[in-house]
Order: C-alpha cells, then structure tokens, then sequence
C-alpha cells in the first residue's frame, strides 16, 4: 500500500479561494459602497454631481477614472463617494454593507479606514461620525453572522495628510479605542504622497506612541523611499501602508542572489508589515502588472507581505479577486495564502491574545479544511475503484 501524502502546490479553485478566511488591514470605507448605494445616497442628499446615474454604469465609471497612472487622479474619484456620506444614516449604512460585503467574501478580520474630517459638511460632529460608524459596522456584523459568516471589524481613523488636523483625528482614535465589542484600533495617515512628507503630522504620532496606541502610515506608494524611512524613523510607523516601494532598496544580482539595502534590511529584520495592494498599484502606476508587482520577491524573501484591496470600488475588487490574480501570477497555493492570513493576524492592531486566537482558531483551521478536501474526493474515487475490484 503507498502512503498518500495532499498534493503539494495545487491551484486553488475560485471557490476555495473565497472560502478561505482572509485577514484584511487595509481597506478604505470611502473607497468600498456598493454603487447601487452610491445612487441611493445621492437620491436621498439630492447630490446631483454623480457621473451616472445607472448603478452597472458608475461602478464602471470609478473603475475607469481610477485606472489612470497617477496617485491624484485616483483620488478625485473620492469626492463623489465622501459626498455622498455625509449624514449619519449614511455612515450607518456604508459601513454595515462594508463589513457584509467582505464577510461574504470570506473576510474574517478587516481593518477599515475613513478620514472623519471628510464627513463633517452635512454638520456632524467628528464623534458623530465615528459613532456612526461604528454602528454600521456592529449592524453588518450581525447581518453577516446571521447570513453564516463571522467576521470582526475594527476602524482606523485617517487624518488626510494635506490638512492640519493630524493631532485633533490622533486624539479622537485614542478616545475612541477599547470599546467593548469593537471599536477604534489605530490610526492613518493617507492622500497625495509627494509633497507632504509624513514628518509634516509629527505631534501626532508622537502623541500616539505617548499614549502607548498603533498607527500605520501611507508610504512608498507614489513615493520612495524617503518617505518609507520618515514614516518608520521619525513618526515610527507600527506598519506601513503600501511600502511597495521598499523594492527599490533590494537589488537582484544576474546570478539570482539578492542583496537588501539598509532600509530594506530593517523593515525585514523588525518585521515591519507591509500592507499590499496589488490591484490599487498598477492602477496608480506603482507597479506595471500583477507579475512584475514585487509582492512576488518579497514574500520570497520573506518581508512580513500582506494583501490587501486599498479601495474595492475604485479597483473593481475583493480579497479573493487579489487572491486570484496573485494565484495566476505566481502560482500561489493555500499554504501561501494562509501564509499571507497569518502574516496580517500576527500583525493587526488588536491585542496579542486575540490575533493569536484569531490564527489559532479561525485562519489555520480554515485552511487545514480546506486543504483536507482533496482527501475526501480521493476516498470517494478510492472506494469505488475497489468496490469494483472486489
Ligand atoms: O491608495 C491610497 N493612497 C493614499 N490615499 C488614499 C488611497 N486610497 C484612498 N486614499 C484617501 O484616503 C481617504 C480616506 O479613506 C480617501 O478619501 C482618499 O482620499
Ligand atoms: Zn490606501
């Protein structure tokens, strides 16, 4: 009798790939509504600047208008999703479809982010609209589990890196975390990259590391490295957002052997998670195709890579197309996957003996079934084989 051993380095099927619980930090509440949502909203603010006005049309549209090589042209996108959230039935609403939308999706833990000062024009207060929030997502919790699925969904607040209100949005996360039952976990900076280097938000990170909380911040997106090593030695960036360009400290010799910089060595010696976004860089020109996107190299070199959907709407995306793309371009498996789950658990901003219970009780036993599954159809080929032979 020959020992059966799973086959190594199976493609995982479509199916498989949803099914398998996903573990996501990085993902934009503005850059997510549904677009039937987006007319809803629009009908009911009676915002009249929508560039269509059928639901198939428009998500088509953002898709198109973000495809467009430039980090500030994919974010002109946003001001018709942020103007269109602007009450607090709104907020209720997107965020309750956010974390439904990607439980269905086999998301089991996301960190969603939104900048509050964008959502203040319809009169809210920066505390109304991080309530708000934040009942969206405990409703689309609920919903999910009642649909069969669990997920966890945590906010992080984004001060927008061009404005001045880095420290007022750093104190509102720190007021607004260990809330029972979910809440704030951390902070963000985000928007147009050159030009406003992240050491200009320095009194907020510095108050954040005072108040012992996490923050991640956007960097080496549509800029280099300079802004990777402000973001990690002067603000101290518990991880990065992006970071795609720490490729350009790495160099791979003709002979295959690769050689780190200083920068490059850090970020793998500390384990500085970097939060891929596959879809969003080759939209924004930060990288040319999925199978020149460096996320190949880097969890080659075992850099601590995540994946991650930036802005579902804008990209057209989920967890799973990521998943799906990165699969036919590097021939991913499920151990790599769960590798990539494992790897964004260990590094969420929740307390340590939940991401562990997370790993140990949700993502490893996920995957251990999904990949036993071609023990049962081996069992069931096997046992009519010998049913025919006996
Ligand atoms: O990939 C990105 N890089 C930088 N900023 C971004 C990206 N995606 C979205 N935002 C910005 O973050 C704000 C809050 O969610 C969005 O309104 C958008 O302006
Ligand atoms: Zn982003």
């Amino acid at each position: 009798m020959t020992s059966q051993t799973a086959p190594k380095g199976t493609t995982p099927s479509s199916d498989q790939i949803r099914r398998a619980p996903k573990v996501l930090l990085h993902d934009h509440l503005d850059g997510g509504l549904r677009p039937g949502t987006i007319v809803d909203l629009a009908r009911e603010a009676g915002y009249s600047h929508l560039p269509e006005a059928d639901p198939d049309k428009l998500g088509i549209w953002f898709r198109e208008a973000a495809d467009s090589g430039s980090l500030e042209r994919y974010l002109e996108t946003f001001s018709h999703t942020v103007g269109v959230m602007q009450t607090r039935d709104a907020l209720v609403r997107v965020a309750a479809e956010c974390a439904e939308d990607l439980a269905e999706d086999g998301v089991v833990y996301a960190e969603v982010r939104y900048a509050p000062e964008q959502h203040l024009s319809g009169g809210l207060s920066l505390e109304e609209v991080v309530e708000a929030v934040n009942e969206g997502f405990r409703e689309g919790e609920r919903r999910a589990r009642a649909n069969g699925h669990r997920i966890r969904v945590g906010a992080l607040l984004t001060a927008m890196r061009h404005a001045a209100r880095a420290l007022e949005i750093a104190e509102l996360a720190n007021r607004y975390r260990d809330l029972a039952g979910g809440g704030v976990v951390g902070f963000d900076i985000a928007g147009a990259e050159a030009g406003f280097p992240p050491t200009r938000h320095l009194d907020a990170f510095e108050y954040l590391k005072r108040e012992n909380n996490h923050f991640t911040i956007h960097a080496g997106e549509a800029f280099g490295l300079p802004s990777i090593w402000q973001a990690l030695q002067w603000c101290g960036a518990d991880r990065l957002g992006h970071g795609v360009r720490i490729i350009d400290d790495i160099q791979v010799q003709a002979d295959g052997s690769v050689k780190l910089g200083r920068l490059a060595s850090y970020v793998r010696d500390k384990r500085i998670p970097l939060e891929l976004c596959p879809s969003s860089n080759l939209q924004t020109g930060a990288a040319a195709s999925y199978a020149e996107h460096p996320i190949g190299l880097l969890r080659r070199l075992h850099f601590r890579a995540t994946v991650n959907t930036d802005n579902r709407l804008m990209s057209g995306t989920s967890m799973s197309r990521e998943f799906e793309h990165l699969v036919e371009a590097f021939g991913y498996t499920l151990d790599d996957m769960q590798w990539f789950s494992v790897n964004a658990m260990k590094s969420a901003f929740i307390p340590f003996d939940e991401r562990l219970a997370m790993i140990n009780d949700v993502v490893k036993p996920g995957y251990a079934e999904l990949k036993s599954e071609w023990l049962f159809q081996q069992t069931a080929s096997t046992s009519g084989s010998v049913a025919s032979e006996g």
